[in-house]
């Protein structure tokens, strides 16, 4: 008897392979008159081994979507696959599990445990895990990203752009499949944001890692493959091989009621 037929997981579609795919996302949060809706019905694919940038004005849901991405937070309801894993069918422990093995996530404010050193901060994850830690791909993260000399200082001794690079030692340690980033060039001065988009870009052409990395910086955005846009929670296009020129173009066009782009 031939069995029905089954859809491929996303990551086997003809194809580029997909590193993600959200399927008409929705996240609410709040009830009653207070009820807002992050996400309207978002679908989104993100390819494996390419750098996405996600854009679009403020709360048109891009820390929202990387959160339920990063499995940091779930859909109200639709899809958020990982690979072929759908990550609201799983439970809080194999959530963790996902999140610990294969990903690394770098917040606006760098999120370090206050009472470590910020070496003890980029350590924590491998200690927890039982993992041992590459001790050469740490010592090349951490002078990549000119922290060597602030690794045993608190994080209340460190410049908000310290913390933010630690943070990024701290997301790449691993060497995760997937590093997704909130704007993580955004407390960082011009040299030091060059120097983090350019270790970003060397995690995707040097390592083959995927990288989706919400910012609000053309100029950033014009270091990575695509830009995926949002508006209002909702997809509103993409620009290829972006420049700084497509992209403030394309971020003008959403800006008025006609510009939405499919
Ligand atoms: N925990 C929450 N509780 C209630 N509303 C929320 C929560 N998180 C986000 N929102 C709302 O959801 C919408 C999308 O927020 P989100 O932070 O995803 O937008 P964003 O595009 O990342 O914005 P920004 O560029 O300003 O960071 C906003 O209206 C925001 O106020």
């Amino acid at each position: 008897m031939s069995k029905p037929p089954v859809a491929p997981p996303p990551s086997t579609v003809a194809g580029p392979r997909l590193a993600a795919r959200a399927v008409d996302l929705i996240r609410e949060y709040g009830t009653g008159s207070s009820r807002v809706r992050a996400l309207d019905g978002l679908s989104v694919d993100l390819v494996e081994r390419r750098f996405t940038a996600v854009m679009g004005a403020s709360g048109s849901g891009k820390s929202t979507f990387l959160h339920c991405l990063a499995g940091l937070d779930r859909a109200t309801s639709g899809q958020m696959l990982l690979g072929g894993t759908d990550l609201g069918a799983l439970d809080d422990a194999a959530l963790t599990a996902i999140r610990r093995d294969r990903l690394g996530f770098v917040f606006q404010d760098g999120n370090l445990l206050p009472h470590l050193t910020a070496g003890e901060n980029i350590d924590l994850a491998a200690s927890l895990a039982g993992r041992r830690t590459d001790r050469a791909w740490r010592r090349e993260l951490v002078e990549r990203l000119g922290v060597a000399d602030r690794l045993r200082h608190l994080p209340s001794e460190l410049s908000g752009g310290q913390r933010q690079r630690v943070a990024v030692v701290r997301a790449l340690l691993g060497r995760p499949d997937l590093v997704v980033a909130d704007e993580p060039t955004g407390a960082l001065d011009s040299e030091s944001g060059a120097a983090l988009l350019a270790l970003l870009r060397a995690c995707v052409d040097e390592f083959g890692q995927t990288v989706v990395m919400v910012t609000h910086d053309p100029s950033a955005a014009a270091v990575t493959d695509e830009v995926v846009l949002l508006r209002d929670g909702r997809a509103a296009g993409r620009v290829d091989r972006p420049t700084r020129r497509t992209v403030l173009e394309r971020l003008g066009a959403l800006a008025t009621p006609a510009g939405v782009v499919a």
